[in-house]
């Protein structure tokens, strides 16, 4: 069945109104893209991730992504006094396993991060996978498995964290426990720039704290990258000129763009 537009597309509209503050510790190669990202949508970025100052932050922050990508000893630190602030606060926070399942010490890290119950964890299919436990991740970054294939993985982690699990590619899911949401569309010149995924997850982070609702807001996110995406890409002479006019799209995306994204939700009957 169709997931009902009107339990995601208004959340474009709330994230404009209530700009959501969210707090990014994030990798070096994309925290440009990200804060950028969130501007063009109508959140506030803080990039604050710092050991001295994450955990303050977090506590006061409408959301917080923690992204693996290039994770320092000291931004390690952060990231657990961040996730810890914010489980303790009730702030939503959301976890992108960058990389993990294909390098040693962050696969080991994220597992103590999932022991602090994020709201939403963001990753393509191996990423998901190796968190899971099954397969050994992808190339670096990129993910070798299909989205389907992770289905399972990204229900396990959702049964014993509680969080919302979305798994990137070709066509996105959004999981929980006994439901998932599948969104279509989108463009692969996504993949052919720095921060396809990881703004995605801080958009993830903006969209669940303006629903109030993991699901809704997971799902609004990704339905904002494919209608955004889309349009991008109808103009784009390629990559360079694909991301700023991405930036435009997801300023320019209307809430009747975004339910006209095809999302289907199933019920997952195992589990
Ligand atoms: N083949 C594709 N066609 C259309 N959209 C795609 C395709 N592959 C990925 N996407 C979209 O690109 C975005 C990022 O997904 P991707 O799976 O590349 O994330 P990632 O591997 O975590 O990225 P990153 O390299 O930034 O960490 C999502 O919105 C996803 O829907
Ligand atoms: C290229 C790259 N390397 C570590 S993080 C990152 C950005 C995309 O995930
Ligand atoms: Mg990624």
């Amino acid at each position: 069945m169709s997931l009902m537009s009107d339990a995601y597309a208004p959340v474009l509209a709330s994230v404009r109104e209530s700009s959501p503050l969210v707090q990014c510790l994030t990798n070096s190669v994309v925290v440009n893209v990200t804060a950028n990202a969130l501007l063009a949508v109508g959140a506030a970025p803080v990039m604050a991730d710092v050991p001295e100052e994450a955990g303050e932050c977090a506590a006061v922050a409408s959301a917080v992504l923690v992204n693996l990508g290039t994770p320092t000893a000291e931004q390690r630190e952060a990231m657990l006094a961040a996730a810890s602030s914010a489980h303790l606060a009730g702030v939503p926070w959301v976890l992108d396993p960058v990389g993990v399942g294909a390098l040693g010490m962050r696969t080991a890290f994220a597992q103590r991060l999932l022991d602090l119950e994020p709201t939403a964890v963001r990753g393509n299919a191996s990423e998901i996978r190796a968190l899971a436990g099954v397969g050994a991740g992808g190339r670096g970054v990129d993910a070798a498995d299909d989205v389907d294939a992770a289905l399972d993985a990204a229900r396990e982690i959702a049964q014993r964290t509680g969080a919302v699990v979305a798994v990137s590619g070709p066509v996105d899911a959004v999981v929980a426990v006994r439901r998932v949401a599948r969104i279509h569309g989108g463009s692969a010149l996504l993949t052919r720039i720095t921060g396809g995924g990881c703004s995605l997850g801080a958009v993830t982070a903006a969209c669940i704290a303006a629903a109030g609702d993991a699901f809704a807001g997971a799902v609004a996110a990704h339905a904002l990258y494919a209608a955004a995406s889309e349009r991008a890409a109808a103009a784009s002479d390629g990559p360079g000129s694909f991301g700023w006019r991405f930036l435009d799209a997801l300023d320019a995306v209307s809430p009747s763009d975004l339910a006209a994204v095809r999302v289907d939700e199933t019920t997952a009957v195992r589990g």
